[in-house]
């Protein structure tokens, strides 16, 4: 028997996740919606042909809940939730920082929650979901949800402990790629390159670094080493890079990141 999944609360991430199920193959008829708004309802209907129901609807008639709101909407969603999820729902939260216990908490007792930490490179099949599971999560619920998220990319199970670190680093991680072509591309301009002629430079190099980091076998400082001629311009720019502490930038900033989902995690944050 197929299926049928419901994403509550499509935004950016559960429209991520519902069109690469669609470009995967799924029928609109085995795949049901939620939003807060009556717009949004309609389209994300028109544009993909998908039922918009409500979140107690969802719950009655989906085998496996998707809950891609913001943390702070998820207590929200639980309360309107609670008094219709049967115990053998699979519960998937893609909230960052919020525990799979406090979702457990709000539920039937013994409901199956699994947390998972995707990104949006999920709109190219490019993405990567972490996966966790919950208190009541056995190997098929695992299988499962990997089966919904390995369809817009990479999955990796980790222990729930990893978690923020994870959303740190990977959730987080495609906008400090767009940060630095920012970055990059400002530098263009400063040396008198056209905007757009410096932005195609930064993208492609961004392209074929990325390929080389995946297919190469390399690691990224023999890659990087490659590049640095000696008495060469890379290693003009690689002391600057040292001297304004970048390493150490890095370090602090996905530190700070995973601190903000530790703090989302408690609901006193949220
Ligand atoms: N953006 C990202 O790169 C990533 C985000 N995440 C996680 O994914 C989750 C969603 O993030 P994102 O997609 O960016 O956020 P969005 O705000 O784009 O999406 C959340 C959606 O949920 C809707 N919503 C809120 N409450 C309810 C409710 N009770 N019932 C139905 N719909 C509701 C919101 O409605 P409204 O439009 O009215 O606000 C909104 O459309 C977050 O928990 C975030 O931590 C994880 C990985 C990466
Ligand atoms: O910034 C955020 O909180 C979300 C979670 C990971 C990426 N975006």
């Amino acid at each position: 028997m197929t299926q049928k999944v419901a994403v509550l609360g499509a935004g950016k991430i559960g429209e991520a996740l519902l069109s690469g199920m669609i470009r995967g193959g799924w029928h609109p008829s085995h795949l049901l919606v939620t939003a807060r708004r009556e717009e949004r309802a309609e389209e994300l209907h028109v544009r993909y042909g998908v039922e918009c129901v409500t979140n107690a609807d969802a719950a009655k008639n989906a085998d496996t809940l998707i809950l891609t709101v913001k943390p702070q909407d998820m207590s929200t969603l639980l309360d309107q939730l609670a008094p219709h999820v049967p115990a053998d729902r699979l519960v998937v939260s893609g909230a960052a920082g919020t525990p799979t216990t406090y979702i457990e908490e709000r539920l039937t007792s013994g409901t199956p929650v699994v947390r998972v930490m995707t990104n949006t490179p999920a709109l190219v099949d490019q993405g990567m979901s972490v996966i966790s599971a919950g208190t009541h999560a056995d190997e098929s619920h695992l299988a499962r949800t990997e089966e919904i998220f390995g369809g817009v990319g990479k999955t990796l199970r980790v222990p729930e402990s990893q978690q923020d670190a994870a959303t740190a680093l990977s959730g987080s991680g495609p906008a400090y790629f767009f940060y630095l072509v920012e970055a990059m591309t400002d530098a263009g301009i400063l040396l008198g390159l056209p905007r757009d002629k410096a932005h195609d430079l930064i993208v492609q190099a961004a392209i074929g670094a990325s390929q080389m980091l995946r297919d190469s076998g390399e690691h990224p400082v023999t890659l990087r080493e490659n590049v640095t001629s000696p008495a060469g311009t890379t290693i003009n720019a690689i002391r600057e890079l040292e001297n304004h502490g970048v390493r150490a930038a890095f370090l602090a900033a996905i530190e700070a990141a995973r601190d903000r989902s530790r703090e989302l995690g408690s609901a006193d944050a949220k």
